[in-house]
């Protein structure tokens, strides 16, 4: 085996923690139409080659119209459960063994699909897989930016019955002209709750964004942070405080973040000493899960083993688990890569 080859085997064979996922993104188009036949849904699509030929994405709301669309066929609580157990079934091949994802819940409640019906089909996957597979998951809430302050106090409400089942909540949707200060509020609310709290910031936005993500809503973790990196007081902050940031390679290529993975901005993260994880986002839209998210880096970015390493415990130091529980995926981990 030549190093490189070396590489990617331990890569593919590490454990992983997955931190950003959306579970309306791992919606498989074949999934999508077999459930849009079972609820009598007709899909914009005639085929699933059709649907997958329309995955050209030049930014986000490209992607979102689409994402949008894609889980528009989700009603019942048997479609939440199904979509969450085929992707947790698909990273288990992945040696994926923690994931935090998010569900999107005014995506549905728009289309009159209730709180209860999501949570109690992803959280039933979530426990089942756990048993089965033996995943140990958080689940989080995310708030959808494109639309008002008051529309994300409502859904907090509705998720008050269910908070025993909920980890955090997030900030996702549409970036631009949707700065985090606009849920300035209902983030405070969040955190009285004992919320631990996440957002998108420095995908598409610019680093201001980044910075009212710290400043104005306290968060604990950033989602993506890509441009953060183009201030130089914002990247000692987010080192200072010591937060974790969930990027996404493949995400970044499809949607245009970055022209090429060659140019990706992963491994100058690493240098300048910031807490990088790779995560997936949406794979099935975005053409790969975490292993070929690991497997792109190997290949395009000519990471090497100690970036291979920290990056990987990143995802468990950063992860919400109890410190027993990171501890021991930390051993886990080096002994693999001693
Ligand atoms: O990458 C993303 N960014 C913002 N919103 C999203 N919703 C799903 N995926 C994303
Ligand atoms: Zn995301």
């Amino acid at each position: 085996m030549t190093s490189s080859e070396a590489l990617l085997d331990l890569a593919m064979k590490m454990p992983k923690a997955e931190l950003h996922l959306h579970i309306e993104g791992t919606f498989e188009p074949e999934q999508m139409f077999a459930i849009a036949q079972r609820n009598q849904v007709v899909l914009k699509y005639n085929s699933v080659e059709e649907l997958k030929e329309a995955y050209q994405f030049e930014n986000l709301q490209d992607f979102l119209d689409l994402y949008y669309q894609g889980m528009s066929v989700l009603l019942k609580e048997q479609d939440f459960y199904d979509l969450t157990m085929a992707y947790l079934k698909r990273v288990h091949e992945d040696n994926v063994v923690h994931v935090e994802i998010f569900f999107d819940p005014q995506g549905h409640l728009s289309r009159g699909v209730s709180f209860e019906t999501q949570i109690k089909g992803i959280y039933g996957a979530l426990k089942d897989a756990e048993r089965d597979l033996g995943i140990t998951f958080k689940l989080i809430m995310s708030f959808l930016r494109h639309l008002d302050e008051a529309s994300a106090f409502e859904t907090l409400e509705l998720a008050k019955p269910f908070l025993e089942w909920i980890d955090g909540v997030g900030l996702d949707s549409s970036e631009v002209g949707h700065p985090p200060v606009k849920f300035e509020n209902v983030f405070r609310e969040c955190k009285a709750l004992g919320l631990p709290v996440t957002a998108h910031a420095g995908e598409e936005g610019p680093p201001e964004y980044v910075w009212q993500a710290l400043d104005v809503i306290g968060v604990d973790r950033i989602d993506h942070g890509n441009r953060a990196l183009e201030d130089e007081d914002l990247i000692a902050t987010i080192k200072h405080k010591g937060l974790t940031l969930t990027v996404c390679p493949l995400s970044n290529l499809k949607l245009c973040v970055v022209d090429t993975l060659e140019d990706h901005p992963i491994r100058t993260m690493l240098r300048y000493g910031l807490n990088a994880t790779v995560n997936s986002d949406d794979p099935a839209y975005f053409g790969g899960y975490m292993n070929d998210n690991f497997a792109a880096l190997v290949k395009d970015t000519g990471i090497s083993k100690d970036e291979l390493y920290a990056l990987a415990c990143n995802a468990f130091e950063g992860s919400w688990l109890d410190s027993k529980s990171k501890q021991q995926h930390l051993m886990t981990l080096k002994s693999l890569f001693a």
